[in-house]
Order: structure tokens, then sequence, then C-alpha cells
């Protein structure tokens, strides 16, 4: 306890999909602290299945707010119980899951400045947002906003040009434009909107804390070159929208010390700083330490795939952010919605709910799977725009169930292919030097991780791949 007592250190939290992770890191960068939350199961009294709600029309996906500022407080609780020594923190940063976003009512402002340090903030904050519910990624309910921005800018490729990303219906323009549209009372008592990610920040900053460039990014609104809102997609969104969003800022900017608030509920130093927090893919390629010609997949809720790149090149399928290290760079993203969610599905049903099952399944055939294939889309994926699950037999018939094991192997097959084709159909190469490096929840399944560097073999040249811990799962040489 002595020995932590002295321990300078940085935290890094991640508001994601399913749950609010802490790390603590020190001066030697070892993280010497872990704790998360997880919504399902800490947090039952919210009702929500892998963090969200999804409505009757199946299209749109909600969490509550309320249930984020809870698990903060649940979470910091349990520091203090463990003995955590907040005052050597000196400084915080953290992610959030992208595109999401957070609606502060009219004199939220007031109250997050004046916070008493003798409630949790849950209490403190429960009337302090126009909208309960909060649109998340997963939501695809707003093609009427999409077409309608695109039309106002002059086309998919245009928008795509000056946002980095056609019209998506996860994009937090499109959100705010049907919450206008749906309910223009809540949004004109809305004073400020906030991603996750700059939500989180503003909680411990005791006041709004900007949007980052990178995670701006993902808002259909923010104009990836010259990084400031762009004025025909605010004014095909919503009114008077850029008073809402505020100016936004360079991924590494320092946005203020530490509220109050923090200082004398949990003993933080007046003089901890509180980092821009970022999207979780943004937060990803930063802390992977991605180099240039480095392909990076995070298997957490969803499944991504992203790069470091120099220049800007914009497309219809897939998505350019402002890079999160360097504002003059830019990554690119590949974004598929059916990833861990289905996993655990096919799992649940072809492998008894076990982990280790499923690995034996994948042990025990052999790669190619015979020839039978498999697509696996429970919910509408965004890449493809596709639902339905469809099973291909080693003569290229389609057919409506496969023996488990070969369920299992065409699952994670098909994950992969889909992957590497839409890599490769946006320019993502495979190099000799390429390191592919994984991360999220999935990428402690090292059976999972094999399969995917044996498909990402069906290429001439080819790459290692590394787990986020930097160990080498696999490796092929020429
Ligand atoms: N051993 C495992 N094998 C495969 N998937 C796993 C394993 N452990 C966890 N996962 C998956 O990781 C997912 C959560 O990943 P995580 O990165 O924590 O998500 P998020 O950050 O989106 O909340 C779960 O949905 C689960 O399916
Ligand atoms: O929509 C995207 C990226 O564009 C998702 O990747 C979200 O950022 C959610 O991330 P996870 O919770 O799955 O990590």
């Amino acid at each position: 306890m002595a020995e932590r007592a002295a321990r300078r250190c940085c935290l890094g939290w991640d508001f994601s999909t399913q749950q609010v992770k802490v790390v603590a890191v020190d001066a030697e960068l070892s993280v010497f602290y872990e704790d998360s939350v997880q919504f399902d199961r800490d947090l039952v009294e919210f009702g929500t299945q892998g963090g969200v709600h999804v409505h009757k029309d199946g299209l749109t996906v909600t969490s509550p707010v309320l249930m984020w500022v809870q698990a903060l407080d649940i979470i910091l609780e349990k520091m203090k119980a463990s003995g955590f020594d907040f005052s050597q923190v000196l400084a915080l940063s953290g992610a959030g899951q992208q595109h999401g976003s957070v609606y502060w009512k009219t004199g939220a402002s007031q109250v997050l400045t004046s916070l008493s340090p003798d409630l949790p903030l849950r209490e403190q904050l429960q009337a302090c947002f126009s909208i309960s519910n909060c649109p998340v990624w997963m939501d695809s309910s707003t093609a009427a906003q999409c077409r309608q921005l695109e039309a106002a800018v002059g086309g998919a490729q245009a928008l795509s040009r000056l946002t980095g990303s056609r019209a998506y219906e996860r994009f937090t323009g499109n959100q705010i434009a049907k919450i206008y549209q749906q309910n223009p009372e809540a949004y004109s008592h809305t004073e400020r909107i906030s991603l996750v990610s700059s939500f989180a920040a503003s909680l411990f900053l005791g006041s709004y804390s900007p949007v980052d460039y990178s995670d701006g990014s993902g808002m259909n609104l923010l104009q990836i070159q010259d990084k400031v809102w762009s004025q025909a997609c605010l004014g095909a969104c919503a009114p008077r929208l850029e008073e809402k969003l505020g100016r936004p800022v360079p991924s590494c900017s320092v946005v203020g010390p530490i509220s109050s608030y923090f200082v004398q509920r949990y003993g933080f130093p007046p003089g901890c700083k509180v980092v821009a927090f970022t999207g979780d893919n943004p937060a990803s390629l930063a802390g992977m330490r991605l180099e240039e010609g480095d392909i990076a997949v995070s298997l957490g809720t969803s499944d991504t795939l992203f790069l470091w790149l120099q220049e800007p090149t914009p497309a219809l399928e897939g998505h350019i952010f402002c890079n999160p290290v360097d504002p003059q760079h830019y990554m690119a993203l590949l974004c598929f919605k059916n990833g861990s969610l289905m996993r655990e599905k096919i799992r649940d049903e072809s492998a008894s709910g076990s982990w280790s099952e499923f690995s034996k399944a994948l042990q025990s055939t052999e790669m190619g799977n015979g020839g039978n294939l498999g697509f696996y889309f429970d919910v509408m994926e965004i890449t493809p725009e596709i639902i339905g699950r469809h099973r291909f037999s080693a003569e290229n018939r389609e057919v409506s169930a496969f023996p488990r094991e070969v369920e299992i192997r065409a699952l994670i097959e098909g994950q992969f292919m889909a992957k590497k084709i839409h890599a490769e159909a946006l320019g993502y190469r495979v190099m000799p030097k390429t390191k592919i490096l994984a991360t999220g929840g999935a990428s402690h399944n090292r059976d999972i991780l094999q399969r995917w560097g044996a498909v990402s073999s069906f290429s001439p040249r080819k790459p290692a791949l590394y787990s986020s811990h930097g160990e080498q799962v696999q490796s092929y040489t020429q």
C-alpha cells in the first residue's frame, strides 16, 4: 500500500458500449490498476442488453445517460474503497464509443460548476439532460436525415470530400437532425450537445469540454481538412447548432484542471490535468502506437479496422477521421456492427455458451472449412448494408444450416474475409513488414486471432499478427 501511495500516475478512461473501464499507468507506462463497471451486470436497474436498448422499430438504439454517470460514481467509489491514492494522479484522459450524443439541458452548466462533494454525481445530474436516452453508434434509424444532408451539400461524394464520410445513420449530425425534427422542444431546451467522449471529459472538468477533431470527424459535420464545423452541414441538420457544439480542439489539448468536486470528494490534486477525451478507435490508434503501414483491428462490441494515413482519401465506403496524434495527418476506418455480439450468439447456439467449446470447434476444423462459407448479420450491417444469415455449401448452393463446428468456423472465416475484402477495396495493403495489431475484448481469444492470421495469409504477402499486449500470435515469413 505504501508503495502504491507513492506511485505518480495518469488515468485512462473508456466509456464504451458495454462498460466503463479505467486504467492507472505509472511513469514507466506500467498499468498497475484496472477496473470496470459492466452496465448489464452492475447496473441491472437500467435493463440494458449489451449496454443498450434496442427499440421496437429494430433501428433505434439508445443508452440511458444516467447509467453512464452512475457507472462513473461506482467505479470511483470502488477505487477509493481499494485504497487507490488519487493524490498521485497528474493527468487523466479517455475515450468514448464514437458517434453517440448527450443533450445537456439549459442550466446544466451551472449545476456542473457547483457540484457538492457530499453527493454522488448521479443524484446531482439527474435533471441535467433534455434527452434521457442517448442515440448511440448502433442506431440506424436516420436514413431520411442522411438523404437530406447529402442533398443539401451536393451529394454523397461531396459530403465525403468535406467531412471524410458519406452520410451514415449513426453519425451524430444525422442523429441531431432526427432529434430536432421529432422532438423540437427537447432540442430547444438543449444548451450543449456532447459526444460520449466530450461528455465524459465534461464530468471531470466540471464544465463543458470541447469535442476533439478526431472524434468530431464521426459526425458528418466537421471539415476534416480545415478542422472547422461545416456551415452547410450544420444548417442542414438543425438551427443554432454551432453554439450548442462549441469549438472543436486538437485531440491532445489540455482542456483544463480537474473540477473541485473530484479534489474534495476523492482527493485528486487540484493541478490534475484533464486532456481532451476522444473516440475509442482514435484512442486505440494512439495507444497501440500504430505506425504507418500497420493495420489495427479492434474486436470490441463492434469490429473495426483502422490505419494511419498521411493524406485523406475520402470514399463512399469507410471513413476518414482526423488523426488523434498528429493533427496534420488522418486515419482511415471501417466499422462492422455484427462483431462480438454476433460471435456471442453463435457461441450460445453452437458452443453451449462457452468460449472454450467455441475454440475447440475452431481447432477441430480445417482452414477453408471444406468450402463452406457463411456471412452472419443479425442486425443491419454497416459495411455493407445487409441483414440476415447467408450460408453457402462447397457446391456454392445457399443452405439453411451447417453442423455446429462448421457454423463456428464459417462465422469466423466469413467475418475476417469480409474485413479483408472491404479493406483491400479501399486500398489498404498488407506489405511484408505490416504488423496487424489486435485489441478489444475478443483479442484475448487466441483461437479467433489465429484464424484471422490464417485468413490474412491468403494474401501473397504475409504479415505478422500481434495482440494488443505485443505478443506475436502468428508470424508468416515469405
Ligand atoms: N475469450 C473471448 N473470446 C471471444 N470474445 C470475447 C472473449 N472475451 C470477451 N469477448 C468479447 O469482448 C466483447 C467486449 O469487448 P470490449 O472491448 O470490452 O467491448 P466494448 O469496449 O465495446 O464495451 C464482448 O462482447 C465479448 O463477446
Ligand atoms: O461506430 C463505431 C466506429 O465508427 C464503433 O466502433 C464505436 O466506436 C463503438 O466502439 P466499441 O464499443 O465497439 O469499441
